[in-house]
């Protein structure tokens, strides 16, 4: 409704002018193309063959009719002429510490079938590998992808570059895959973000610039350190990470809520530095934004979309206040469960490292921070009766700087898979008591479907809610289930473990892919829904089947058909 739009505030870090021309040319070829099979990201992913001034002008000079559109032959000759591919730029790269089989390969996987499909997802660490060509690092100006230090494991299909978030699950399978080296090189890209931007952002491209995405860099140092005790790229990392740490907890990302005790509690929340559509998908943006009328309310709603990609559930009900109307987005106003557990796991890790490389100091004052982000987080999200912690909305209108007064009423009912997130971390999930109630309460929520856990409960046609299953997800509830003292939630935690893997396994014998979501109510479906059709490969997915394969194996006698 036209009451919850409000006006824009923030910072807009400005974009490329490559950037701003392929996002003319992609709203161009709606016109031209017309929306059958139109991807805009494909646009803004293209790169120049000659200077961008001699691009504009053979662009200008285009024919058009009277209506300013142009032919489709003429469209179609112009972007071969002037434009490489989407992805030309990104070239395979062999990961070298790939081998067919890694020695110590799933030890606890012993069926035959599941062991050679664990074998073929292994290998497709090959087919995601990728490096920038040297015409990227030679003439960056003429692409929109980044230049980056070393090789990279990208998503798949439509995402041609490195994700934050998705690399921590990638990590998680190289891990299980034994390619140590090709994570470090991923966690060194993601470093080099920091050194030039002061964060990691979304992906490795141009138009990414103005927002990050779920902060994870921390966990995947961790993971990689368990393995390798690589001490040098922990001191390597540790000031990048105090760095990024700053990103998330101070400005427009940090919002103090004071509880009924009068405690005040700092907690991030998601708030990108832009406030116009965003240039890989401007087409479906601006065809929102057309209704709304005024111009500071559009920017508004442009600010809420490109936050509510730095959340990583781009786009989801979670963020909506009129769940079937995406204009109602207000992410900036909601501080999130699942950001301040990661933001809690980056003050945990960092107390780890600088205690390994024997900063005491910062080990200290990095372990006082978990504790009072524990409390925060207890106060301010979690919510006695429904045993979970619940996305708290702020106030409508309240300035960056001003403290809000916390409200029961503030807290969003409504289920999400994140209102579980705590659980994965032992600072919660080594209380047992604790752990039973929202054992109890997942349970009961309606979320634990036929073949995973649900995104939310609402069939609201967005890719982050029902019906569809995400990788990330699964795995970090079942992690927190597992790691758990209850023998219950540990049973709980290896049921999911094997409805997931099974429907993954079907899903792929069915269609020969790995799928970046998949259909939780259906044993071999994938998912759908969203702004863009359903993309295989694929990073994470592949990742959580071989970190689950390598905790919980599949015994021999075990059917890993659908049931
Ligand atoms: O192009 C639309 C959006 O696509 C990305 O989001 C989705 O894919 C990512 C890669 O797997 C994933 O990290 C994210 O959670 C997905 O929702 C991209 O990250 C968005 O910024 C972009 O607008």
């Amino acid at each position: 409704s036209l009451e919850t739009w409000s006006a824009d505030t923030g910072p807009v870090i400005p974009t490329t002018p490559l950037v701003s021309f392929l996002q003319t040319l992609q709203e161009t070829s709606l016109k031209t193309f017309g929306p059958k099979n139109f991807d805009p990201k494909m646009y803004v992913d293209l790169s120049l063959k000659s200077n961008l001034s001699t691009t504009i002008d053979a662009f200008d000079k285009l024919p058009r009719n009277a209506t300013g559109a142009i032919s489709v032959k003429d469209l179609s000759k112009f972007i071969d002429d002037y434009f490489d591919g989407a992805g030309d730029d990104l070239v395979y790269a062999d990961p070298l510490d790939f081998v067919p089989e890694p020695e110590g390969f799933l030890p606890k996987v012993e069926n035959s079938q599941v062991r050679a499909w664990a074998l073929e997802v292994h290998s497709l660490w090959k087919n995601l590998s990728r490096k920038v060509s040297d015409s990227v690092l030679n003439r960056p100006e003429f692409h929109t992808l980044l230049p980056l230090p070393g090789p990279v494991v990208i998503p798949g299909s439509r995402f041609k570059e490195v994700n934050y978030w998705d690399s921590y699950w990638v990590i998680r399978g190289l891990m299980a895959s034994k390619m140590y080296a090709t994570a470090k090189s991923i966690v060194t890209n993601l470093i080099s973000f920091i050194d030039t931007y002061g964060y990691v952002l979304n992906g490795a491209r141009a138009y990414y610039t103005n927002r990050s995405q779920p902060p994870l860099l921390s966990a995947m140092i961790h993971e990689i350190y368990k393995r390798t005790g690589d001490l040098k790229l922990v001191r390597k990392a540790l000031p990048a990470l105090l760095k990024e740490y700053q990103f998330w907890n101070r400005g427009i990302h940090s919002v103090t809520v004071q509880d009924s005790q009068a405690s005040s509690h700092k907690l991030s929340r998601y708030y990108a530095m832009w406030n116009k559509p965003r240039p890989e998908s401007a087409t479906i943006d601006k065809a929102f934004a057309s209704k709304i009328l005024n111009d500071s309310e559009k920017q508004h709603f442009y600010r809420e979309v490109a936050s509510t990609a730095e959340s990583g559930w781009d786009f989801s009900t979670r963020w909506m206040r009129n769940t079937s109307d995406i204009t109602t987005l207000t992410t900036t106003s909601i501080l999130p469960v699942d950001l301040n557990v990661f933001v809690l796991r980056m003050e945990l890790d960092i107390a780890f490292f600088a205690k390994v490389v024997g900063d005491n100091k910062t080990a200290k004052s990095f372990l006082k921070a978990s504790q009072t982000r524990k409390r925060a987080i207890n106060s301010v999200f979690w919510n006695e009766e429904k045993g979970q912690w619940l996305d708290y909305w702020l106030d409508n209108g309240a300035t960056l700087e001003e403290c809000q007064a916390w409200q029961a009423s503030n807290q969003n009912h409504r289920a999400y898979a994140s209102n579980y997130l705590p659980l994965w971390i032992d600072l919660f999930n080594s209380d047992t008591c604790l752990v039973k109630k929202v054992k109890k309460s997942l349970d009961s929520s309606g979320l634990v479907c036929a073949v995973g856990i649900a995104t939310s409960l609402i069939n609201s046609g967005n890719q982050w809610d029902y019906p569809n299953g995400w990788a990330p997800l699964q795995h970090m509830i079942i992690e927190g289930l597992l790691r758990s003292g209850s023998e219950e939630a540990r049973a709980m935690a290896e049921d999911i473990a094997v409805r997931w893997i099974r429907t993954n396994y079907v899903a792929y014998k069915k269609t020969g892919a790995m799928h970046e979501k998949y259909n939780v109510e259906k044993c071999g479906d994938f998912g759908g829904g969203g702004e863009y059709i359903p993309q295989t490969g694929f990073g994470w997915s592949n990742g959580v089947v071989l970190a689950l394969l390598e905790e919980f194996g599949w015994p021999r006698d075990l059917k890993i058909d659908c049931q």
